[in-house]
């Protein structure tokens, strides 16, 4: 049976894709919270919709599937059991796991339609929505003024990290910080309960139960048997081991590249300095590597199930070599200028999303790095940016790839 995921690389034609229009639970952030939100600024929502409904048009206009991520998740709770399993374990996770603000979400959550409900839990609720009786000590005189019951999830239309497809699969990532931990409960779902994925053999290489942290910014496809990951702020080394152990149990893949990048929250994973944009050509900011270098290592398997480590530092030549090509053209963002680099990379310069071998979408703002994309032979389609990129990712962070063509070579 053909998977509904399929994804052997990170250039191959995109077929279709899973989005995240976004929605009221950016109105629910406000400056004492941004910090924690992980984001730098409040985008206008009326507007980000309207650039973000530009970008979801620019992907269907290349004739590319367009999925919405609450829609699959609403799909995949349609059966009362099934519904009331989630929200148990949302309730959990938004710590509520009993008790009268427990009874009293759940009882105004499932008093909506699921639709409803999936777009109420990513706004999150406010305090003052419902009624309760009787609160615990706690809930009065702790966090009395915290305006919020359940968190608005203001990073979900960056549909990229809570999981990643990979070959036939998929992993649903226990992600690194509580603000956006719970999204990938909705992907849990989506595998296990709609019926588009529902007993279709998506293979799952890493599940979210898990205390090693990975997001799906740091993995990328190269290949049908090449995965990149970042070291980064938000994916471990010893989750690294864990996903490359199944993959070389369990798929074609045989080769994991583990990139180093600094942990800071401008270069949160390894797609915001470095992504693939043709079968030899990559952009990477400068700004990463120490004059051409960068701590880089290169998993294989090893005997009886152990894994064999080579640390290099030339990421061209690590990439030359892994991708079996005579050279590799890393295309630096903002055409490596000490000002103009840092600028665009802020916006997403280096965040490329590839839909053909050569074919991208970018923001508009980057006109430095998209300049030189095209000088690059690349085919570049600008998007709107003013709003979405507040929220600090670009067009990669803002789609999951489902299927792609596979390579021809
Ligand atoms: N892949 C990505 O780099 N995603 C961007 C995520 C931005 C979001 N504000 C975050 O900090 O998680």
């Amino acid at each position: 049976m053909q998977s509904p995921i399929h994804v052997t690389s990170e250039i191959g034609k995109l077929k279709t894709v899973m989005l995240h229009r976004p929605g009221h639970e950016i109105e629910n952030v406000y400056p004492d919270i941004l910090h924690r939100m992980l984001v730098d600024d409040i985008p206008y929502l009326p507007i980000a919709q309207e650039e973000h409904d530009y970008f979801a048009k620019t992907l269907k206009d290349q004739g590319i599937e367009v999925l919405y991520f609450a829609k699959l998740a609403a799909e995949a709770l349609a059966d009362d059991q099934v519904k009331n399993e989630f929200l148990e374990k949302m309730l959990a996770e938004s710590g509520h796991a009993a008790g009268a603000v427990h009874d009293a979400l759940k009882e105004y959550l499932l008093s909506m339609d699921t639709q409803a409900m999936v777009d109420k839990i990513i706004a999150g609720v406010r305090k003052d929505e419902i009624h309760t009786k009787f609160v615990s000590l706690a809930e009065m005189a702790e966090d009395a003024d915290y305006p919020f019951f359940m968190d608005p999830m203001p990073n979900a239309y960056f549909t990229r990290d809570p999981q990643a497809s990979i070959g036939d699969g998929i992993t649903i990532n226990h992600m690194t910080f509580k603000a956006r931990q719970r999204e990938s409960l909705f992907t849990e779902y989506i595998i296990k309960h709609n019926p588009r994925f529902a007993n279709k053999g998506v293979h799952v290489w890493r599940d979210r139960y898990h205390d090693t942290r990975i997001e799906g910014g740091d993995e990328l496809v190269l290949s049908d048997h090449v995965f990149a990951i970042g070291i980064s702020q938000r994916t471990s080394a010893d989750a690294i081991m864990d996903i490359a152990r199944n993959l070389f149990k369990d798929s074609n893949y045989d080769t994991v590249v583990a990139i180093h990048i600094p942990h800071n929250h401008a270069m949160m994973h390894l797609d915001t300095v470095f992504t693939m944009i043709n079968y030899d050509q990559f952009t990477v900011h400068p700004q990463i590597l120490d004059g051409g270098k960068i701590d880089t290592y290169i998993l294989h398997p090893g005997k009886d199930g152990e894994i064999e480590i080579q640390h290099r530092t030339d990421l061209q030549k690590v990439l030359e070599e892994v991708l079996d090509k005579p050279e590799i053209d890393l295309i630096p963002t903002g055409n490596g200028d000490p000002i103009v680099a840092p600028r665009e990379q802020w916006n997403d310069g280096s965040n490329t999303l590839t839909i053909a071998p050569g074919e991208v979408v970018t923001y508009d703002r980057n006109y430095v790095s998209n300049d030189l994309l095209r000088k690059h032979g690349i085919l570049v389609h600008e998007v709107r940016s003013s709003e979405l990129s507040r929220g600090r990712g670009g067009p990669r962070c803002m789609s999951c790839p489902i299927v792609r063509e596979d390579l021809k070579n």
